[in-house]
């Protein structure tokens, strides 16, 4: 055991800090047994010092920038959150420094992971993110290590805790969105701001990190597009199990041939997913991934997303890395080698549709919905409505089978413009793989 510990800052005492220290004080032996070297906090910052955190004998700063520029430390662990401000500031000088970072925040990242990568190659710093995407999942190790010689062509995911556990708790609870979101923040799941997550910004962001390891390209959140689960009612979720579906916010990924190029396509909405689909009983705050890649196929990852124990995990598992040395480049492979890559046109997809409208029961109206589906191509599955309300507002629902999504869009459009059509029809891709 070497003499010398790794000596930490923590900027950001919060849930995930919180649940950082808490690690780093019970596994002491564990992890000084591991890396040959011990973890030491020397120094933390908060806006305000919390209560029942064991920080005796370590340095307290209120401004999180003074702590990046005058504490003495190895490694500053930032678990602030934002993109920018506080969190970017205290990242940036840390880095000038020639001090490593580690941190949780996938909105830094997705929006500066270049700026900062190319920062800490110039200093001869290290930035670990593990704990930015799928919470305890590694699956930063998993695309930059374990899956390094393949081409990977696919990455998708249920990506966010927070809207995965709403999702789940209203379709086995039947309770509202706005009761199970209110328990996902006391939980710590959700971001600062809830609607990052409800709105798929969140998912966006770890899609475009997860994008740049699988493809190696540069970060880009420009890239991503990106619907949350605002509009995904309770009458949605009732017909998606009844259907034989989950809905599930997924973020996708995939690289292909388009007129010669490889074109990224990156894409973050809410999906009904078949039972048999390896992502469908994944329930709670749990996030899953599912990789493909030419020469090992598909791999399935899958565990905890979010809270102050699984995030902690990771974080930790980057801090031994850095015990240990055993670090590379931020990306898997120097700044200047991530090749930007176009971005696959939008409606060239195929896919099947769940679609729900709100209909006035009135004579006609199947025939000039069906109509709209037959002129666009559009192959219809099934259609549910139950009993009959005389010039009443009825839901109506229907899947079709497997279409181009510019058609889908064009039938939808026509069908939104029909007198006995009362609400704008939900529109919700059917996954496969
Ligand atoms: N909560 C989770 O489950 C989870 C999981 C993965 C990643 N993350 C990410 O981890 C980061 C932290 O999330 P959290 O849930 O722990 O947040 P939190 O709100 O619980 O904690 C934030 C901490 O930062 C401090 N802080 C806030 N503003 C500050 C400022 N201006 N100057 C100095 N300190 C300031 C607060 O005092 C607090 O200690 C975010 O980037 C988040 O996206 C969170
Ligand atoms: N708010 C995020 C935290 C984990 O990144 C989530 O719910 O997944
Ligand atoms: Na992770």
């Amino acid at each position: 055991m070497t003499s010398t510990p790794l000596k930490i800052a923590i900027a950001g005492l919060g849930t995930v800090g919180g649940g950082t220290v808490e690690l780093l004080t019970e596994q002491a032996d564990l992890l000084a047994g591991r890396a040959g070297r011990r973890l030491e906090i020397v120094a933390a910052s908060a806006l305000e010092r919390p209560a029942g955190l064991a920080l005796d004998g370590v340095q307290f700063f209120t401004d999180a920038r003074v702590l990046a520029r005058e504490a003495e430390y190895d490694v500053l662990v930032e678990l602030i959150g934002g993109a920018s401000g506080v969190a970017l500031d205290v990242v940036r000088a840390a880095l000038e420094r020639g001090k490593s970072v580690v941190t949780a925040n996938k909105a830094m990242i997705a929006h500066h992971g270049v700026e900062l990568a190319r920062l800490a190659e110039q200093t001869g710093a290290n930035i670990g993110f593990e704990a930015s995407v799928g919470g305890g999942i590694p699956i930063i190790k998993s695309l930059r290590e374990g899956l390094a010689g393949n081409r990977v062509t696919k990455v998708m995911g249920i990506l966010n805790g927070t809207c995965n556990f709403i999702l789940s708790t209203m379709q086995d609870t039947g309770r509202d969105f706005a009761d199970v979101l209110a328990e996902a923040q006391a939980l710590g799941y959700a971001e600062a701001d809830p609607t990052f997550d409800i709105d798929g910004i969140d998912t966006a962001h770890k899609l475009a990190i997860l994008a740049s390891l699988a493809f190696a390209m540069p970060v880009s959140i420009d890239a991503v597009t990106c619907e949350g689960i605002r509009h995904v009612s309770a009458l949605d979720i009732r017909y998606a199990q009844e259907l034989g579906y989950r809905i599930k916010l997924l973020g996708v990924a995939t690289i292909s041939d388009i007129n010669g190029e490889m074109a990224v396509e990156c894409r973050v909405y809410p999906a009904m997913v078949p039972l048999s689909f390896p992502l469908a009983h994944v329930g709670g705050p749990f996030n899953a991934i599912v990789t493909e890649g030419d020469f090992v196929g598909r791999t399935v990852l899958e565990g905890r997303g979010a809270g102050a124990r699984p995030t902690a995990s990771a974080v930790v598992a980057d801090l031994m890395d850095l015990a240990t040395g055993r670090v590379g480049p931020t990306f898997g492979v120097p700044v200047d080698r991530l090749e930007p890559r176009p971005t696959a046109p939008r409606g060239t997809g195929r896919s099947a549709w769940y679609i729900r409208l709100m209909v006035r029961d009135e004579p006609g109206v199947f025939a000039d919905i069906a109509a709209a589906l037959r002129d666009e191509k559009v192959s219809m599955e099934q259609i549910i409505q139950r009993g009959r309300a005389p010039n009443q507002t009825v839901p109506v629902v229907m899947t079709v089978h497997e279409t181009d999504e510019a058609a889908m869009l064009r039938a939808v459009a026509r069908i939104n413009g029909l007198s006995s059509v009362a609400e704008p029809p939900r529109l919700i891709r059917i996954e496969s793989l």
